[in-house]
């Protein structure tokens, strides 16, 4: 039977707070009204998770200026979570937003892959709900996926779906990450995220047309280099039928199944035997599979290669 895989995760938040302002977010907090993550509570978390089969620790962060005088204690504190993870027997992949190359060359050193989503490249959405976000730059995106090709950090982009872009972004945006991946082979995976409207947020959209997903799907397996998969969010995809019609189109990897979805909170996982049983009635089996895929493994150092070994 043919494979579809996912990453047993847990998603560990270093702190809400976030200096953009993206309209359909319903993470963020303003800057100074949320407490850190401590490496006290982070260990009791990780503690409770030994033996529940859980691989990844994806570090999902809110986002300090990059000219704050509390911009190194962030990336300090995101540093010592992952390596936290690391000692505790776990694979960290983090997205904290956009880093400088110092900072992305920091974090590689205790990361198995990073990821940051390209979003959308079109430039009307700094119009729209990227206008307080300075971190959405479209250049600044881009220069991400760059550096981290150079840096051969195993890495995972991504488009945000139906956030007011153009539909002739998709090929544009689809195109600039195939461009970069010819450049240095570093992207392992690529997000099709539909926008999912949540209780928190100030954009109130329509949400994504879910309908159209199979088209985007069948778009980036034409625009993609076939070493990078396509990787949808299953708790977005309200109707099983529709999944299903997903993976006919090509997509490839479930993502993170977490207890929470900290980005979406309102839209829970099936369970996995739900998931499982849904996917083999299709003829698919589903699959565990580590945050860096086996074959860009070769990229990592010998240290994290010696506990990709051990998982
Ligand atoms: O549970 C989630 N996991 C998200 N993940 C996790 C992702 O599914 C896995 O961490 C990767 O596939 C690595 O295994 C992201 C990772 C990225 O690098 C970039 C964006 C996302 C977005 C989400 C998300 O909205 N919810
Ligand atoms: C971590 C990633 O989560 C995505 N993201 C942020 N808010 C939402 C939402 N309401 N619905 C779906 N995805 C979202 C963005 O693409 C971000 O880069
Ligand atoms: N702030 C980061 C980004 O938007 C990651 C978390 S988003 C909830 O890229
Ligand atoms: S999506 Fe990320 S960058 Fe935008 S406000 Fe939310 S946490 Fe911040």
């Amino acid at each position: 039977m043919p494979i579809i895989t996912y990453s047993p995760a847990y998603t560990i938040v270093p702190t809400y707070e976030c200096f953009n302002r993206c309209s359909y977010c319903n993470f963020r907090v303003d800057p100074g009204t949320d407490l850190w993550m401590t490496l006290d509570r982070a260990t009791q978390i990780l503690a409770d998770l030994q033996d529940k089969n859980i691989c990844e620790i994806l570090i999902l962060s809110g986002e300090v200026h990059p000219r704050s005088s509390r911009r190194q204690a962030w990336l300090d504190r995101i540093y010592e979570l992952c390596n936290l993870a690391l000692e505790m027997g776990f694979l960290p992949h983090t997205n904290a937003g956009p880093l400088s190359f110092e900072e992305m060359e920091k974090l590689a050193e205790v990361n198995v892959s990073m990821g940051l989503m390209l979003e959308a490249l079109d430039p009307a959405l700094l119009a729209g709900v990227h206008r307080h976000a300075l971190s959405k730059l479209p250049a600044v995106r881009l220069e991400q996926l760059n550096w981290a090709g150079k840096l051969k950090i195993p890495f995972t982009t991504g488009l945000l779906l139906g956030i007011g872009e153009a539909e002739a972004d998709w090929e544009i945006s689809l195109q600039a990450i195939a461009d970069l991946h010819c450049l240095w082979g570093h992207i392992q995976e690529v997000i099709l995220q539909p926008y999912s409207p949540g209780s928190q947020e100030s954009f109130a959209g329509l949400g994504f047309d879910i309908q159209k997903l199979p088209a985007v799907i069948s778009l980036a397996r034409q625009i993609l280099p076939i070493d990078i998969t396509v990787q949808i969010p299953p708790n977005l995809i309200p109707n099983p039928d529709l999944l299903l019609t997903c993976l006919t189109a090509g997509a490839r990897d479930l993502g993170g199944i977490v207890p929470k979805d900290e980005v979406n909170p309102d839209y829970h996982h099936l369970q996995l035997s739900e998931l499982n049983s849904l996917l083999a009635s299709a003829g698919w089996d589903l699959q565990p599979r580590l945050p860096v895929y086996p074959d860009r493994v070769h990229y990592l150092s010998d240290r994290l290669q010696a506990y990709v070994l051990k998982s």
